[in-house]
């Protein structure tokens, strides 16, 4: 199982804080925003992790993360040239996963449940997609699954009447049949490829599942949702590879 996680993007909303830092190295709690992915993919077992970001923020990241060596994981770098949409930013994985299954992390989101056991059910389930949804007060925010008889039977991207009261969360699990997926698609009206319409080309092979995320689950894009984050996490503290702290 490989890995990613995915740190490019404008972070146009968080502006001026995102105007010369990378919005996934901005402090939450008391770590940089990407050390909660990177926690994440660690807790599962994974180890062999992919980071994308942009060209600006590249180095800035790599000095930050290193090799790996020292968090008992090892990274792999890949820039993404614009911002061209997360379904772009995952196309970029392909030589990195090669035949395996992986794990997306959207870098700016931030959950407090340990997801190895849905990472778990998605090796057994060998082929397909898993993603993991919560249920919220205001899921015309985000991604909307509409359920039928306990299965997802389509997304629909910031729907103005949504269709249950559940957010696909920015964790995905995907077979690398995701590569041909993205190769098929089209940018939409706001000029991105995006990851809603993978999913629901998942959907259409009736080869898409998911799981529910139970604990506290929050995106970190903009103010307001950085500083619920911020409080969210704050008590959250790593082992002491993520670097020790100076209590
Ligand atoms: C759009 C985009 C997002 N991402 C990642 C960064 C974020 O963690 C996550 C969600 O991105 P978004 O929050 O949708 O986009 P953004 O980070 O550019 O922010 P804004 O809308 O405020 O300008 O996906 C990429 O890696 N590449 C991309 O091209």
């Amino acid at each position: 199982m490989k890995g990613i996680i995915l740190a490019g993007g404008t972070g146009s909303r968080l502006y001026p804080l995102t105007k010369v830092t990378n919005k996934h190295l901005l402090p939450v709690g008391k770590y940089p925003m990407i050390f909660h992915s990177v926690n994440k993919l660690k807790q599962s077992g994974i180890t062999e992790i992919l980071i994308v970001t942009g060209k600006e923020h590249m180095g800035d990241v790599v000095n930050l993360l290193g090799s790996g060596t020292a968090m008992g994981v090892t990274f792999t770098y890949k820039v993404q040239d614009e911002a061209g949409g997360i379904a772009q930013a995952l196309g970029l994985a392909e030589h990195f996963v090669g035949k395996d299954q992986m794990v997306i992390i959207l870098g700016d989101n931030v959950f407090v449940d340990d997801i190895s056991s849905y990472v778990a059910n998605f090796t057994k389930q060998q082929y397909g997609a898993k993603i993991l949804i919560q249920e919220i007060p205001d899921p015309e925010r985000f991604g909307v699954p509409e359920l039928q008889e306990g299965r997802i039977v389509s997304i629909e991207e910031k729907p103005k009447h949504p269709k249950s009261n559940y957010a696909v969360t920015g964790i995905y699990m995907y077979d690398h049949n995701v590569f041909e997926i993205i190769k098929k698609l089209k940018p939409s009206s706001r000029g991105e490829l995006e990851i809603t319409d993978v999913n629901n080309a998942y959907i259409e092979r009736n080869e898409l599942t998911f799981d529910i995320l139970h604990g506290w689950w929050t995106d970190a894009g903009t103010h307001a949702s950085l500083a619920r984050a911020n409080e969210l996490a704050q008590d959250i503290t790593f082992g002491e590879e993520f670097g020790k702290l100076k209590l």
